[in-house]
C-alpha cells in the first residue's frame, strides 16, 4: 500500500536543531530555503562566490556561505544546482567536506540513481522531491498550503533519515498537501518520463501544433492563441481538482462529445507506443547518456539551440502581444 504523510505525522522538533545548507539559490533552491526558513527551520545558504545568487540571498534574509563552509556547518546538505554541474560540485566543494552522520539531500534522484556522485557509506542520503515547479512550491506555502512531494531513504546511516527527510517535506510546507513514498529509481524514471512526454515536452509540442494547425488553415493567430494555449491551464485546473472525468462533466455536452471522440483519435496509440519508447530511452540510460554527451559538447547550447527556434515561433511572438494586453504591468 501507497505511504503517506500529512501535516499531523510529522514533528518538526526532530530536525529543529539541525542545520541546512541549501546548496544554489536558483529555481528549487530560492523557493526551498525560503519556505525552510519560514517555518523555523535553521537555514544556511552555500553558494559560489562570484555568482550572482548571492545577492539576492542575503537580500531575502539567509545566512550565505561559499559551499565548502556551508556543508563544514550544515548537518543536512540540501542539493538544489542544476543537475549537470553536481557530479563536479559534488566532487570539488561538497565531497571534501562531509563527515560522518552528516546527510545529502536532493529534490531529483538522478545524481544517485546513475552514479553521477558516489557519496561514502557513512552518511544519510534522502530526497524530498516537490511535484511542481519552484515558483508553486514558494506561491503555495505563502498561500497557507503546500506542494505535494515525493520523499526517498537511499542510505539510512544515522538511522535518523526518515525523520529528517520528513522533517524537510514539512518545512518545505509538502506536508500540507501530502506527502508520499517512493524509491530514488522509481522518482528519477517518473520524473524524466513526465517532462518528456506530457508535463513540458508533449504539452508544449501538442500546444504548438494545434497552434500551427489553425493558423495554417486562414484562422487568426490571436484566436488560436486564446484557444488552444490560454484556455488549457483553465481546463488542465479543472483536470487537477476535479480529475478528467470531473473536467469533462464541467464543460458544455458538445465539447464533452468532441473531446471524449476526437481526444482518443488524435492522440492515438501510436502515440503511446512512442511514449513506451521513450520511457524505455529513460529506463536503459539512454537518455542519461544523450543528456551527459549532449551537455559535455554543448553545455547550455544543449538546449538553447532548440530554445531559439520556439523563441522565434509565431506562438511565441503572438503570445507575448497577448499577454501584454491581459497582464501589462507583468515582466516575462
Ligand atoms: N526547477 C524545478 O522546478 C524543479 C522541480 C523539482 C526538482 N528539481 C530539481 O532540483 C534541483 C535544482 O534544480 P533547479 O531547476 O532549481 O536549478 P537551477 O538551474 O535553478 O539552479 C541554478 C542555481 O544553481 C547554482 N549554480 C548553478 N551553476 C552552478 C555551479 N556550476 N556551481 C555551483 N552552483 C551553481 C546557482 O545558485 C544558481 O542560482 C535539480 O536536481 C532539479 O532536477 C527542480
Ligand atoms: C517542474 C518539473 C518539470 O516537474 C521538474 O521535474 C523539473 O525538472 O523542473
Ligand atoms: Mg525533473
Ligand atoms: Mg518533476
Amino acid at each position: 500500500m501507497v505511504k503517506t504523510w500529512k501535516d499531523s505525522d510529522v514533528n518538526l522538533d526532530l530536525i529543529k536543531n539541525q542545520t541546512i545548507a541549501v546548496i544554489g539559490y536558483g529555481i528549487q533552491g530560492n523557493a526551498q530555503a525560503n519556505n525552510l526558513k519560514d517555518s523555523g527551520l535553521n537555514v544556511i545558504v552555500g553558494l559560489q562566490e562570484s555568482g550572482p545568487s548571492w545577492k539576492k540571498a542575503q537580500q531575502d534574509g539567509h545566512k550565505v556561505l561559499t559551499i565548502p563552509q556551508a556543508c563544514q556547518q550544515a548537518d543536512i546538505i540540501h542539493i538544489l544546482i542544476p543537475d549537470m554541474v553536481q557530479a563536479q560540485v559534488y566532487k570539488e566543494l561538497i565531497g571534501p567536506n562531509l563527515k560522518a552522520g552528516k546527510a545529502l539531500s536532493f529534490s531529483h534522484a538522478a545524481a544517485i540513481h546513475w552514479n553521477w556522485i558516489q557519496a561514502p557509506k557513512d552518511v544519510d542520503i534522502i530526497m524530498v522531491a516537490p511535484k511542481g515547479p519552484g515558483s508553486k512550491v514558494r506561491e503555495t506555502y505563502q498561500q497557507g498550503f503546500g506542494t505535494p512531494s515525493i520523499v526517498a531513504v537511499y542510505q539510512d546511516y544515522t538511522k535518523k533519515a526518515w525523520e529528517r527527510t520528513l522533517g524537510i517535506a514539512k518545512g518545505l510546507g509538502s506536508t500540507r498537501a501530502g506527502v508520499i513514498e517512493t524509491t530514488f529509481k522509481e522518482e528519477v524514471e517518473t520524473d524524466w518520463f513526465g517532462e518528456q512526454v506530457d508535463l513540458c515536452g508533449g504539452s508544449a509540442s501538442m500546444v504548438m501544433n494545434a497552434f500551427e494547425t489553425l493558423v495554417e488553415a486562414g484562422y487568426q493567430p490571436e484566436i488560436a492563441y486564446f484557444e488552444v494555449l490560454h484556455e488549457l491551464k483553465l481546463i488542465v485546473d479543472m483536470i487537477q481538482r476535479y480529475g478528467v472525468a470531473g473536467m469533462y462533466r464541467r464543460v458544455s455536452e458538445t465539447a464533452r462529445y468532441g473531446g471524449l471522440t476526437r481526444g482518443p483519435m488524435v492522440m492515438d496509440a501510436s502515440v503511446k507506443e512512442k511514449m513506451k519508447k521513450a520511457l524505455k530511452m529513460i529506463q536503459d540510460g539512454t537518455f542519461n547518456q544523450e543528456w551527459i554527451s549532449d551537455y559535455q559538447k554543448n553545455g547550455k547550447n544543449s538546449f538553447d539551440r532548440f530554445m531559439k527556434q520556439i523563441e522565434a515561433h509565431q506562438i511565441e511572438t503572438v503570445g507575448k502581444n497577448m499577454r501584454k494586453m491581459m497582464w501589462p504591468d507583468s515582466t516575462e
